[in-house]
């Protein structure tokens, strides 16, 4: 009842700079922790208020100037701020809200960005409170729009500190994914499946590596785990993988166990001529070529497919490129088979990108099914007859998957569906579906050990051309 009153008066209090005392002000030490939590607080902004995805924000070369002139060390923590953010943000909402007597005042969304940047800290990160609570507020007395609320920030942010254990089991029932995408995964799966959906998109996804060859050896060389799917997965570990063993010598890549299906459900492809419609950054055309066939990389995005020359480069595997259009694609005689790994929702990538649930909606999956039904219908035509299709993508809706292979079979196009077999892969019993297509959520794949579960939500359909 106390905090209550505290707040009340919070809302009228006005304070500025020059009346706090010499000791409130931070220190020097306290400038890049301050530049780090404005920065957290403006990309967030730009995320959920302005749906621009947080890949963009964050490329070390095009993205946000704020975040660019940070040192490593602050952006890395920028990035683990803004992560943790976004992933509980339903959380961290009902958490302020049950805190606040009433709601921000309307248009308080720069102070709203504060506190969900400094919450995230307090119940998700392991960053010492107490100094959370000092930058928040220094940071809201520093913003003309938050001044007057700098107290409020105060008081509300330290009963968080001081009930974290109660905020944290009360908010738990909370949904941790929008609305929207809870209805779609409730339709799709069914309630209880799309609540494991949901939660498994809270844990940070390990690092899975596909090798050119001898996966065993690498994974004992890595300590790392040995996925059913072939895939290995790398223990937990500070920097970057360019330092680790193997790398520099192209001998594997990153790739999510669940990516490296879509490209095997191909077969035996030695020596035939196979195109990847979709190729950028060439982790299933790198797959395609060490599998030994002949691979064309088509690819739209100029940067994404020099993305993808430098990764050949390094692996030292070589493809014809061919930069442009997919539907302005003619190879000059019939090819073998395609992969088409389409541009969709990535709705079962929010283990990594967990913005996407902020900066996508349903009218973007209904836009991004078209788009993927028209390149399909394109795909067919470039192969011959019993020449294969192998349509995927990383979305969880099935109007990206199921409903847009089963519409595409109905209209006819001289197509069979061929029924991935199913694997025997432990724990992955349920990937393969009834109607024998390829399907993986975040909540398949369990942990092991100290390894942890999970994989990227995939889907990937076998057509053949009569
Ligand atoms: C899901 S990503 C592909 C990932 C890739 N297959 C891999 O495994 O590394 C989709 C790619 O399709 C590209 N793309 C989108 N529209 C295209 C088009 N009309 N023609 C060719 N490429 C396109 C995007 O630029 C993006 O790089």
């Amino acid at each position: 009842m106390n905090q209550t009153k505290n707040n009340k008066k919070a809302f009228k209090h006005r304070s500025s700079p020059s009346r706090r005392s010499s000791a409130a002000r931070p220190s020097n030490d306290d400038k890049a922790g301050l530049e780090v939590r404005a920065t957290a607080a403006k990309l967030l902004a730009a995320v959920v208020d302005k749906k621009i995805s947080l890949d963009g924000i964050l490329d070390p070369v095009h993205g946000n100037p704020a975040y660019k002139h940070l040192n490593d060390q602050d952006r890395a923590l920028t990035r683990a701020i803004l992560l943790s953010a976004l992933r509980h943000l339903p959380r961290i909402e009902a958490a302020l809200a049950s805190l606040l007597e009433s709601p921000l005042p309307q248009g308080a969304r720069p102070l709203h960005h504060v506190f969900c940047v400094a919450a995230a800290q307090i119940l998700y990160l392991d960053v010492p409170s107490h100094a959370v609570v000092d930058l928040a507020v220094e940071q809201a007395h520093r913003d003309p729009r938050n001044r007057r609320f700098a107290k409020l920030v105060n008081a509300v942010l330290r009963r968080l500190v001081r009930e974290k254990d109660t905020v944290l089991e009360r908010i738990a029932a909370v949904s941790p994914v929008p609305d929207w995408f809870m209805e779609r995964l409730a339709a799709a799966y069914g309630p209880q499946a799309a609540g494991e959906i949901a939660e498994a998109q809270l844990t940070p996804p390990a690092i899975d590596i596909t090798v050119k060859s001898e996966p065993q050896r690498w994974a004992e060389a890595f300590g790392g785990r040995m996925l059913p799917t072939g895939s290995i997965r790398l223990p937990a570990f500070e920097g970057s993988v360019a330092s680790l063993a193997g790398y520099d010598q192209g001998e594997w890549w990153v790739q999510d166990a669940a990516a490296s299906i879509p490209a095997r459900l191909l077969g035996d492809i030695r020596g035939r001529r196979i195109a990847d419609l979709c190729a950028a950054p060439g982790g299933k055309t790198a797959q395609l070529i060490v599998a030994g066939a002949q691979v064309i990389a088509v690819e739209q995005s100029v940067n994404r497919m020099a993305r993808l020359k430098e990764n050949l480069d390094r692996l030292g595997l070589r493809a014809q490129l061919v930069q442009g259009d997919l539907f302005d694609f003619r190879p000059e005689a019939p090819l073998d088979g395609v992969l088409l790994d389409a541009p969709c929702s990535s709705t079962g990538t929010t283990r990594r990108h967990p913005d996407v649930l902020w900066t996508k909606g349903p009218e973007d999956v209904a836009k991004l099914a078209a788009l993927q039904a028209k390149m399909l219908r394109h795909a067919v035509t470039l192969v011959r007859p019993g020449g294969l299709i192998v349509f995927s993508n990383c979305s969880l809706d099935p109007l990206e998957g199921e409903q847009l292979v089963a519409d595409l079979l109905a209209e006819d196009h001289g197509l069979e569906r061929v029924p991935v077999e199913p694997a025997g892969w432990p724990g992955l019993e349920n990937a393969i579906s009834s109607r024998g297509e390829f399907r993986t959520t975040p909540a398949m794949l369990p942990g092991e050990g100290s390894s942890t579960g999970g994989m990227d939500g995939f889907f990937a359909s076998v057509l053949r051309r009569r």
